[in-house]
């Protein structure tokens, strides 16, 4: 297989503080044996997550030197306003700090007690605002997309036939949107094909359903419309992200993720109405609507990120650095998310530790070892990220539990790669004797980010 190298060069390096297994051993102790509670310098390879982490360009560091900080009409955002519309196409843009800040203001405008919003799986601060503002997530994602092994091109598709059951069941006006998440994270990163997004949009807009995206990591889900759907191939990024824009009547991002940098976001719609009213709440929640809790220099990182991000020789590396780990695991017999997603890898945690019970929470357990063996700290996306069922109060079990070793984008090298496969190899192979965790403190509200464990 040919591994493409890194299209950019290193011009200034952050060492990594080295740690030995006996301190590791010590600080995932402290840490209650959730990932989330170790301190940065404590992780050698940090796969935590690829929101935030990215490595910003020259070219995006000179533009933070031109940051027009004033209160309203900064250039800054005239420029990535004019950059949004040019390259997804929507008509309004109402900055936010990041993702949340746009999932707050979407979910406050456009969502009444008793909605129901269709989504293809859920995510957890997603969910998390529709149900903040009394609307109930129905899931509408193939099947397909809860097998892990399954290597299907498109396992982010919407089920069309579930959709039309639900409109069928509810009524359109019960759905104030359906929500598209361009990849979906907690399937593994997995795409939405052009053609579904086509098929989704003429379903709702015959019914007056309005359709958002979730356009996070949409970068990605074009690289995969460009190299696995017919009649892409040599279409470019930029018109692949522009035509997939085209399907929805707006969107939240998180720009944290594929705008490329370290804190940003946005909501777009073309409905002035919408407009508006995001317009007003967004002074109440984010700044003004002309800065949206950003910086001037923010936004200026951000209109450049945004051009950065639909070069193909970036976006080939970033998705094949994936592949590059994900088939090293594959080949040393672990079981991982098939096919790789865009952005992380994605380990069955069930199928690494069929001998602990998922309420035993095998995928905090495996996320856990890894980050003692090598120091790699991943994320558990599993029962303990789907949290409680408001009804019944038991644990969501989703049959996904993984760990996901997400990939920050033109940070760590092959090297690095490598030496998180070993780590995973040598845990593999000690499996058998590695036994559960049990909750030990439990937050109420998303509580993945503080829950503490114990060793069985
Ligand atoms: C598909 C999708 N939609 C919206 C957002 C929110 O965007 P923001 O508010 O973070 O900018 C995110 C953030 N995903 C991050 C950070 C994270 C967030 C909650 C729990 C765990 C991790 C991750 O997956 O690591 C996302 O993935």
């Amino acid at each position: 297989k040919h591994y493409v190298a890194e299209p950019y060069k290193i011009k200034v390096i952050e060492p990594i503080s080295v740690t030995t297994k006996a301190e590791r051993e010590r600080f995932i102790a402290e840490a209650g044996y959730n990932t989330f509670l170790l301190r940065s310098n404590q992780c050698m390879i940090d796969l935590l997550t690829d929101s935030g982490t990215t490595a910003m360009s020259d070219n995006q560091w000179a533009g933070m030197m031109l940051g027009d900080e004033a209160y309203a009409g900064s250039r800054n955002f005239l420029h990535l306003q004019e950059v949004v519309r040019e390259y997804y196409g929507f008509r309004h843009i109402v900055p936010t700090h990041q993702g949340r800040g746009a999932e707050n203001l979407l979910s406050m405008i456009m969502i009444k007690p008793g909605d129901c919003v269709p989504g293809n799986m859920y995510f957890t601060t997603t969910r998390a605002h529709q149900e903040r503002n009394g609307a109930t997530f129905v899931d509408i994602i193939v099947d397909e997309a809860h097998d892990s092994q399954l290597d299907l091109p498109f396992k982010g598709n919407v089920d069309l036939s579930k959709l039309e059951r639900l409109i069928a069941e509810v009524g359109a006006e019960r759905i104030p949107y359906l929500c598209l998440a361009v990849t979906v994270n907690l399937a593994g990163g997995q795409p939405v094909s052009m053609a579904n997004m086509r098929a989704v949009h003429k379903l709702c807009a015959a019914h007056g359903i309005k359709v958002m995206y979730d356009a996070t990591r949409c970068i990605e889900n074009a690289y995969f419309i460009k190299t696995r759907e017919e009649g892409y191939a040599d279409v470019t990024i930029a018109a692949i992200l522009k035509e997939m824009m085209s399907y929805a009547d707006g969107c939240t991002m998180s720009g944290k993720k594929d705008c490329l940098v370290n804190i940003g976001g946005f909501l777009c719609m073309n409905d002035e109405e919408l407009y508006q009213k995001a317009s007003e709440l967004v002074v109440l929640f984010e700044g003004m609507p002309s800065y949206g809790g950003m910086a001037g220099r923010d936004m200026e990182a951000m209109a450049r990120g945004i051009v950065e991000s639909v070069d193909y020789n970036y976006i080939h590396h970033r998705v094949a650095q994936c592949r590059y780990l994900a088939d090293k695991l594959d080949e040393a017999g672990i079981p991982v998310v098939k096919p790789t997603g865009g952005h992380a890898v994605f380990i069955d945690a069930r199928a690494f530790l069929p001998h602990v019970a998922q309420d035993r929470f095998p995928a905090q357990t495996l996320a856990a070892e890894l980050y003692v063996e090598s120091g790699v700290r991943a994320m558990e996306r599993g029962i303990v990220s789907a949290g409680r069922n408001r009804e019944t109060g038991d644990h969501h079990r989703p049959k996904l539990e993984l760990v996901r070793l997400t990939l920050p984008r033109r940070v760590y090298t092959y090297a690095h790669l490598d030496t998180v496969a070993e780590a995973c190899i040598a845990v593999y192979k000690r499996r058998g004797r590695i036994a559960g965790l049990e909750m030990i403190h439990e937050p109420k509200v998303l509580r993945f980010f503080t829950a503490r464990f114990q060793p069985l």
